[in-house]
């Protein structure tokens, strides 16, 4: 099968099949099945840990997870999962297993504000065919964005329509590992499990999903490197708008935009938030749980404009089901993602492959510590800005570069490495600037026999490219056993 993402040219021969690796298996609940009434417009809301075993099925009635219909009568494992079942008309669901957190809640009007959200939306794409609406959500953490843009592309499915969701938060991968921005035409329902799959080669149905657009920015936050990441920014949207003239359905269901709560920050967000704004041409920014941020781009952006000018800005409460999560569970939630990326889930699980390749056989940019930068960390951008190159015509070099050509090391053990779509003795900016064209997960190195072992998920080798090595998400020690 073609992988999208990785259909490289350049066979690999020394391929092996890795063993399938489906991560820890939740000890077999003792736990009894239960039954809940759920009325109309209520919500069954859990926290459910990684390691337990923690299901719903719906008996009766109608519901949905993050905008998608659960089917009647099949068991969703959502081990690892926060989340809330919705039903608009009321059900009958049977939860089986422990979680840490379980309630029924009636307090849901997030949902109808949602939902005319939706109606708004599919008014404005029925109106403007050739310029479907281009939606920003912000906010700060854990507000409910990911959510609400899990929600609306799933209504917007149901409708029939392909919206292209693009995820601009590195900690949480969509399609990829975390440090990926990815942006995402969907074609066919998410997975209740799994929302828009775990890698571009496993879709929610059979069918192939759409190729992802996916670039690699390898730290936590956008304020690590305003500069990169602003660069990176200006990548995806180009390529996205244009991936989208290729598309006239796609262009007119829109672009749904998730963003990470720190470009919530005045000081060291808001530069970045209208450089997004600018080069996707935003036509709606929706602002959730925050009075301050919905004022200060109402001001900026919609106050005192004319209707022609204006950029509307809307206010959303922050769901009340939608609750911090902690850095425990979030590593465990990115060592997940990465597994699944490599390995699939139980229901769908891929068959990596393990690559042997000789130092000499590969080019490495460690993308460089940021902590050791303090007039960086002080102010925003300040001593990267100049280094700022939309046109990525390389004209400027790098005095802060980001990148450095390394020497594999025992150190990069456990880390995920973006194979990018750039010869392996590029330019700076062009490594910095390129798509990512896969993943690979350092399995081992051997210093002495200067050999590496990589797995990937497929079996070609990728040929001459530059290999990135980044300082996040951190490594996963026990992905191969
Ligand atoms: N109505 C709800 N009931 C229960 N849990 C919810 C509800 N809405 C969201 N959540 C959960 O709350 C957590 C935070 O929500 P979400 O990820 O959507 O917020 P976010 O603003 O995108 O956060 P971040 O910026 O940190 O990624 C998630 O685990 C999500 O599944």
């Amino acid at each position: 099968m073609a992988l999208p993402g990785l259909s490289l040219p350049g066979l690999g021969l020394n391929s092996t099949p890795t063993p399938v690796y489906s991560g820890p298996v939740p000890p077999p609940s003792e736990q009894i099945a239960r039954r809940e009434d759920l009325p109309p417009q209520a919500e069954w809301r859990f926290e459910a840990a990684f390691s337990q075993q923690y299901s719903i099925r719906v008996l009766h009635g109608h519901a949905e997870l993050f905008g998608v219909e659960l089917a009647n009568n099949q068991t969703y494992n959502l081990s690892g999962c926060k989340g809330a079942v919705f039903t608009w008309q009321g059900c009958q669901l049977e939860v089986t297993g422990e979680a840490e957190s379980e309630y029924a809640a009636q307090e849901t009007e997030y949902a109808v504000e949602w939902l005319n959200l939706h109606g708004m939306l599919e008014t404005a794409r029925d109106d403007r065919p050739n310029d479907g609406p281009r939606v920003l959500l912000v906010g700060p953490d854990h507000t409910g964005k990911s959510s609400l843009v899990r929600t609306l592309a799933a209504w917007a499915v149901r409708n029939g329509r392909t919206p292209t969701v693009v995820n601009l938060d590195p900690r949480e991968g969509l399609l990829a590992p975390p440090s990926s921005l990815t942006a995402v035409t969907v074609g066919s329902q998410m997975d209740v499990e799994n929302g828009f799959g775990i890698s571009p080669i496993s879709g929610p149905t059979i069918t192939a999903v759409k190729t992802p657009l996916i670039y690699h920015y390898p730290y936590a936050s956008p304020t690590d490197r305003p500069a990169l990441y602003k660069a990176l920014l200006t990548r995806i949207a180009l390529g996205t708008i244009n991936k989208l003239e290729e598309d006239p359905s796609a262009k007119q269901s829109g672009i749904l935009i998730d963003t990470p709560g720190t470009l919530n920050d005045p000081k060291t967000g808001y530069d970045t938030l209208h450089h997004l704004v600018s080069e996707f041409s935003i036509t709606l920014i929706l602002t959730l749980g925050s009075e301050r941020l919905y004022n200060d781009l109402h001001r900026r952006y919609a106050a005192g404009k004319t209707p022609d000018e204006a950029l509307p800005v809307l206010k959303l409460a922050k769901p009340g089901g939608a609750i911090e999560r902690d850095a425990g569970y979030m590593k465990q939630l990115r060592t997940r993602q990465i597994r699944q990326y490599f390995f699939g889930t139980a229901r769908e699980s891929l068959n990596p492959h393990s690559h042997m390749l000789g130092f000499d056989d590969m080019t490495v940019y460690r993308a460089k510590p940021t902590s050791a930068d303090t007039a960086e960390k002080t102010s925003f951008g300040a001593a990267e800005e100049d280094d700022y190159d939309p046109s990525g015509n390389g004209s400027m070099v790098s005095a802060n570069a980001v990148f450095e050509k390394v020497a594999p090391s025992v150190a990069m053990m456990g880390s995920t490495i973006a194979i990018k779509f750039c010869p392996a003795n590029s330019e700076e900016f062009t490594v910095r600037d390129s798509a990512v064209m896969g993943y690979l997960y350092v399995a081992d190195v051997d210093e002495a026999r200067k050999k590496v072992r990589f797995l990937a998920p497929h079996p070609q080798r990728w040929g001459d490219r530059a290999l990135v090595w980044g300082q996040w998400p951190e490594a996963v020690a026990d992905l191969v056993t």
